[in-house]
């Protein structure tokens, strides 16, 4: 991580003296360095104390950011500091490796150590809750606390539907009893185990006398209880993140928890209002929707820039990123570093023009992570694909063997080699000359032959190395029906991978930084922006508009454009046309320029 100079609220923050913070930060406020400034001079207060620090945040991608940053800042800690007792990890993982992992089975009944399943592992389907219509599995099963009472629910349009309590609880046991959790089911597990036992939890909290936790916004309320046990066994808890950035509502994280912490006796508040992210045009925007009054740093370019509206037709979604795309390259945005954002996975899916992954069973699940490793560039997607795929190509595989492989961490006493059969899955996965073939090949020819021949050779090392055997005939689970004679990523998409736009949901692209950012909404989406962050939809709105550096461009349908137009207007927003432009022009363009 560089080192410019903190602004004098960010070092407010740093040398804070070594108690609960509360850290209210507008978008693009530099929160990843003012956490890792702040944890590495925690660090120094801290001297050779043996207890540990910890920086949690929500994705891995967060956690890879603090990761480095605490490497290159960490070097000027004087020697004798413990610089090593740092962990920075998900929030999630924290809990997993410090209270499930080793702990969890017994408030779970199991004799096994405990383990998290995906929903890929077959052993599933015996585990369903059914709410009147049809069976539903555990892993749709959420659950939440209100005063220390659990509820259980399940999500349907981002919208909670409950589930009895007796039916919620009885499953969520029966499928601890194996030793196995979903990701929502750890953190009650987690809850649970802090709950029963008082020791374990002050051991935790003599550990940890330290917490900063980034994304505070996001904190659920099973998150929340397990956060407030820690605090209630001694841990300083500091809070940083975004409250009008919270859009994880409908799975019980408001950002109530951060927003009211600062109120709590002990809590030091401090608030960053410098947006080092957005053109002043942008940051103007952003006060006007969220009722803040942010400064900017920087100053106004002398290309076009800002913020502005049009409207669109959904049959004509194309030309729409077409015209986008033009502006992109006059306002001198990066393809690669922009993106059109949905409110929901509906509307992306239909812009993007996604098509059902292509094949059947193992073979279809090779295909989609061939698909997602090539056109999408998303190698964790891809691997994780690939994992549960060789997986179903083995006979009686380890229970939890899929988890087991695509969990960063510890390997499991169940399975002591799972990093070393990681790694060959991992380059599997990455080598398209050795190992899954290019999603550029023909399906039916070339890409499944080649596809069939590595994954025998893949299987029979497993079976070498690792003493996993494959499943009989495994010939018949690699069968080409249903894969087409065209290449998995159509010769479309080659010819204009290059300049192809990311189409995506906020919510992935939460915490990022784009040049140029189209807002594609429904009329309510485009209604809720307007009025404020008072709801989810938005706050939604909100996150997506203050992901833009230099372009932002919201998309209104055209039957309610007559409507929208003076909220727009009275917002700051510019009205554009869609100018028809030819495609060919603009894509030679943005191909010269990506
Ligand atoms: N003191 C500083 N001087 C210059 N640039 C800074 C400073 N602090 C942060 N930045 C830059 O500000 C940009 C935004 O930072 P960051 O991505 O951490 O924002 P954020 O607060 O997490 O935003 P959001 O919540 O909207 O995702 C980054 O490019 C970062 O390098």
């Amino acid at each position: 991580m560089s080192k410019p100079k903190l602004t004098p609220e960010q070092q407010a923050v740093v040398d804070a003296p070594m108690q609960p913070l509360c850290v209210i930060a507008c978008a693009g406020s530099g929160k990843t360095k003012t956490a890792v400034h702040r944890l590495v001079q925690m660090r120094r207060n801290m001297g050779a104390s043996r207890g540990r620090l910890a920086l949690l945040s929500f994705s891995n991608v967060a956690v890879d950011t603090f990761r480095k940053g605490y490497e290159t800042l960490a070097v000027d800690l004087p020697a004798g500091v413990g610089r090593d007792r740092v962990e920075i990890a998900t929030l999630d993982s924290f809990i997993t490796t410090n209270v499930l992992r080793s702990h969890g089975h017994r408030t779970m009944k199991s004799k096994h150590a405990a383990f998290v399943v995906t929903g890929n592992e077959a052993f599933l389907d015996g585990f369903t809750f059914n709410p009147g219509t049809f069976p539903m599995s555990v892993t749709k099963l959420k659950v939440g606390l209100v005063g220390g009472v659990e509820h259980f629910f399940y999500t349907q349009n981002d919208t909670a539907v409950v589930v009895p309590t007796h039916v919620g609880h009885a499953l969520a046991k029966r499928l601890g009893q194996t030793g196995a959790y979903t990701h929502e089911l750890g953190r009650y597990w987690a809850y649970r185990t802090l709950k029963e036992r008082p020791d374990l939890l002050k051991v935790i909290a003599r550990r940890y006398p330290h917490l900063l936790i980034d994304e505070a916004q996001d904190i659920g309320s099973v998150h929340q209880a397990i956060v407030e046990l820690l605090i209630g066994a001694g841990s300083s808890v500091t809070l940083i993140g975004d409250p009008n950035q919270g859009i994880y509502g409908f799975a019980g994280a408001d950002g109530g928890f951060l927003r009211a912490y600062f109120k709590r006796p002990g809590v030091q508040p401090h608030e960053l209002k410098k947006n080092f992210r957005s053109v002043p045009k942008i940051v103007k925007l952003a006060n006007g929707l969220c009722g803040r009054d942010d400064e900017t740093d920087r100053t106004a370019l002398d290309r076009p820039h800002g913020a502005f509206f049009t409207g669109y037709k959904r049959s004509e979604a194309s030309q729409l990123l077409t015209a986008f795309q033009s502006a992109m390259v006059v306002s001198g945005s990066l393809v690669k570093q922009s993106a059109v954002l949905c409110r929901g996975r509906g509307l992306a899916t239909e812009v993007r023009g996604d098509d059902m992954p292509a094949g059947q069973g193992a073979v279809k699940t090779l295909a989609a992570a061939a698909v997602s490793r090539d056109r999408k560039k998303d190698f964790q997607e891809a691997f994780q694909r690939v994992a549960v795929a060789v997986v179903a190509l083995l006979d009686k595989p380890p229970h939890g063997l899929v988890s087991y492989v695509t969990q960063v961490g510890p390997a499991p006493a169940a399975f002591p080699r799972a990093r070393e059969l990681r790694r060959v899955i991992w380059s599997f996965t990455r080598d398209a000359s050795a190992g899954l073939p290019s999603a550029s090949l023909p399906a039916d020819t070339q890409w499944h032959s080649t596809m069939v021949s590595r994954t025998k050779a893949l299987l029979v090392r497993l079976q070498t190395d690792f003493g996993l055997k494959t499943v009989d005939k495994v010939g018949l689970k690699l069968k080409k029906t249903g894969l087409p004679a065209t290449p998995l990523m159509s010769a479309a998409d080659l010819a204009d991978e290059a300049a192809r736009i990311r189409v995506d949901t906020v919510h992935k692209a939460k915490g990022e930084s784009l040049d140029a950012v189209l807002y594609m909404t429904l009329k309510d989406h485009a209604g809720e922006l307007l009025a404020g962050v008072g709801t989810e939809v938005g706050r939604i709105g909100y996150v997506a508009a203050t992901r833009a550096r230099d372009l932002l461009w919201v998309a209104v349908p055209k039957t309610a454009l007559k409507e929208l137009r003076p909220l727009l207007q009275a917002k700051g927003f510019e009205e554009v046309g869609v100018v028809q432009c030819s495609t060919s022009n603009a894509l030679a363009t943005l191909l010269a320029k990506a």
